[in-house]
């Protein structure tokens, strides 16, 4: 059976240009490979450069130890970035995608190999999807100190869509193992 659209529903995917309504994202950055803070900070300028794309926040940058990685894989510096955006879902994790290629990422078969740059959409707004070239929110994020706490951070009083507050996220989650950077400051204009 097919499906009639309801035309009372607005899909904010659906919707073009300046109809689409402002959205909040968060972007989780992270590195283990090659200059990782050049790395990290080269992920803000281009997300800041990107038309539709207004960046409102960059967390402090954390040192964390390697979660479900190969057992020789170095220590990550990560941190998370807050956004506004008019851009689809899709479109961000396309942009995503072409910042990572940028950086030289290498896509390798090896389960979370070592990484020059990692830009993951952790959540946009209240937008769920399933599909696995496209799955918000984020499906790790909510158990993943080195997402949390940096998020924490900006918005102490955050909730994860579903889940509820991040505060209590993080409190389950632990921050063994992430240790904040203050050597360290990602700038953004
Ligand atoms: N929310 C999301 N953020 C980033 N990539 C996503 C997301 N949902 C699905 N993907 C897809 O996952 C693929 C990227 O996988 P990748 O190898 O970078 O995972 P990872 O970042 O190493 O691992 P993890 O997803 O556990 O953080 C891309 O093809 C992308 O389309
Ligand atoms: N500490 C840390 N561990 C990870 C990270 C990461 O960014 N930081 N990313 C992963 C897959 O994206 C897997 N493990």
């Amino acid at each position: 059976m097919t499906e009639t659209p309801n035309p009372n529903i607005i899909d904010a995917d659906t919707l073009t240009g300046e109809m689409r309504p402002i959205r909040r994202v968060v972007f989780g950055l992270g590195s283990n490979l090659g200059e990782r803070f050049a790395n990290l900070q080269g992920a803000v300028d281009a997300l800041a450069d990107t038309p539709n794309v207004w960046v409102t926040g960059v967390s402090p940058v954390y040192e964390t130890d390697p979660v479900d990685c190969p057992d020789d894989a170095q220590p990550f510096l990560n941190a998370v970035v807050l956004a506004d955006t008019t851009l689809s879902a899709h479109r961000l994790i396309d942009r995503a995608l072409a910042i990572e290629d940028a950086f030289d990422r290498m896509r390798s078969k090896v389960k979370n190999a070592p990484r020059t740059l990692d830009v993951d959409l952790i959540t946009v707004g209240d937008r769920r999807s399933d599909k696995p070239e496209l799955r918000l929110p984020h499906p790790r994020a909510h158990e993943r100190a080195f997402v949390l706490q940096p998020w924490a951070d900006l918005e102490p009083d955050a909730e994860f869509p579903g889940l509820g507050p991040i505060a209590d996220l993080l409190a389950k989650a632990g921050a063994d193992g992430v240790t904040r950077r203050d050597d360290l400051e990602l700038g953004f204009e």
